[in-house]
């Protein structure tokens, strides 16, 4: 039977914070829909562009409306040369995030939106470009090259693996970065998408809203979990390791990386997704560790506490089966969800009033302040 999560207490769970037509998170305990339509059913019928036109342009496109999006989006795909200056400045021991963070920044100085009627072409440049920035980056201080971010794959999975590998993807490696890309791209009042909520309701512009929230996925309760799974999953040398410090971290209180969430209770719909596709690719590469170890780990959270893989822990295998660097696993869910994120914040600026809640005071009653010899 589904109950539903004990959502109160701190961090304002519960709490009703605004309206949204974009998804439904959790409703029935476990489930997910994109303006109505299932995620699974999503993930396994369209490219990731038709969900992006979903929710940037509130419903799927027809065949030519598709054609004429991937057109637009991989016109976008050029790096001002301003920018790929940042990029060449930014420490080769930096953080992925940090660089994307950067990145957008810059791009809003550069391509500054001055009117909100742009606010659809500059999320498009955003999306066609968050890829290009992150690879140029990250190539340009691992390989001390310059890539020409300009391929000519017609998604953006595709483009982001063949901007990093410096050939193109498989078919089965851009079909899961399609569905990664898919499953990653809305989830309601989440923590970045609220960030970027707040943003907007002080009429910002659209780059520091999603600024906001590149910083705010970055941390490893939310977005940065993926990451932490991957780290945590390199430690165990095989599925019995991994039992058994599991156990010792969850006696520790440990945090374990990739499972719980805020609001769903029975599981997480996005999980039985991609770990088929983890699956698909561990044939693929022969593995016989990573991910029986992964397996392992979700049988003993379930088995100890009831706890069920999210949708970050089974990201961290399939991504690595794809050769992608650990640090890059967060920015490419920033190239999702700048889809979910911007959505939320034409829906704000659709219907806004400033976000500004009320704390309750547990400071000093009132009192006069000291001479400063005095104190
Ligand atoms: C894409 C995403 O952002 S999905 C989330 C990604 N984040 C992670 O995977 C990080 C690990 N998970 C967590 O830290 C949490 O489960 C969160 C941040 C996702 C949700 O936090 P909350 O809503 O506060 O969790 P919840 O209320 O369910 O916690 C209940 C209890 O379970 C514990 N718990 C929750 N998650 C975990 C976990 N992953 N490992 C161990 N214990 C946990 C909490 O510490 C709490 O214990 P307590 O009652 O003794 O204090
Ligand atoms: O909804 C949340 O709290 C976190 C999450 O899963 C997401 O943003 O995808």
């Amino acid at each position: 039977m589904t109950t539903t999560k004990q959502l109160s207490g701190a961090g304002l769970r519960g709490q009703v914070a605004g309206k949204t037509a974009l998804s439904t998170v959790g409703k029935s305990g476990s489930g997910l829909t994109y303006r109505g339509y299932d995620i699974s059913e999503l993930a396994e019928k369209c490219l990731f562009e038709e969900v992006a036109y979903l929710l940037l342009y509130d419903d799927l496109p027809t065949q030519s409306e598709l054609a004429a999006y991937q057109d637009k989006l991989r016109g976008l795909r050029a790096l001002p040369d301003a920018l790929k200056t940042v990029l060449e400045n930014v420490p080769a021991d930096a953080h992925p995030m940090d660089v994307l963070r950067t990145g957008c920044s810059m791009l809003g100085n550069l391509e500054t939106e001055t009117d909100f009627s742009q606010q659809q072409d500059k999320t498009d440049r955003m999306l066609a470009l968050f890829p290009a920035i992150i690879t140029y980056w990250y190539r340009y201080s691992t390989d001390g090259v310059r890539i020409d971010t300009q391929t000519d794959e017609a998604t953006i999975g595709g483009h982001f693996l063949h901007l990093l590998h410096g050939k193109a993807p498989s078919a089965l490696h851009e079909k899961v970065m399609n569905v990664s890309l898919i499953l990653y791209a809305e989830h309601e009042f989440n923590a970045s998408t609220f960030n970027a909520r707040v943003c907007a309701s002080t009429l910002s512009d659209i780059h520091s809203c999603i600024t906001g929230a590149i910083g705010t996925l970055r941390g490893h309760l939310h977005g940065g979990a993926n990451e932490a799974a991957m780290a945590m999953l390199e430690r165990f040398d095989s599925p019995e390791h991994a039992e058994d410090s599991l156990l010792t971290m969850l006696d520790n209180k440990e945090k374990i990386m990739g499972f719980g969430h805020a609001i769903y209770r029975d599981s997480d719909p996005r999980n039985v997704v991609i770990k088929q596709w983890a699956e698909k690719l561990a044939a693929e590469v022969n593995d016989d560790s990573l991910y029986p170890i992964s397996v392992r780990v979700e049988d003993v959270m379930w088995r100890e506490k009831k706890m069920f893989a999210n949708a970050d822990f089974f990201h961290a295998s399939a991504y690595h089966f794809m050769g992608i660097p650990t640090q890059l696993f967060t920015p490419i869910f920033v190239c999702s969800r700048v889809t979910g994120w911007a959505a939320h914040v034409f829906e704000q600026r659709a219907d806004n009033r400033i976000i500004r809640p009320s704390a309750d005071y547990i400071g000093e009653d009132a009192r006069s302040v000291p001479e400063i010899r005095a104190r």
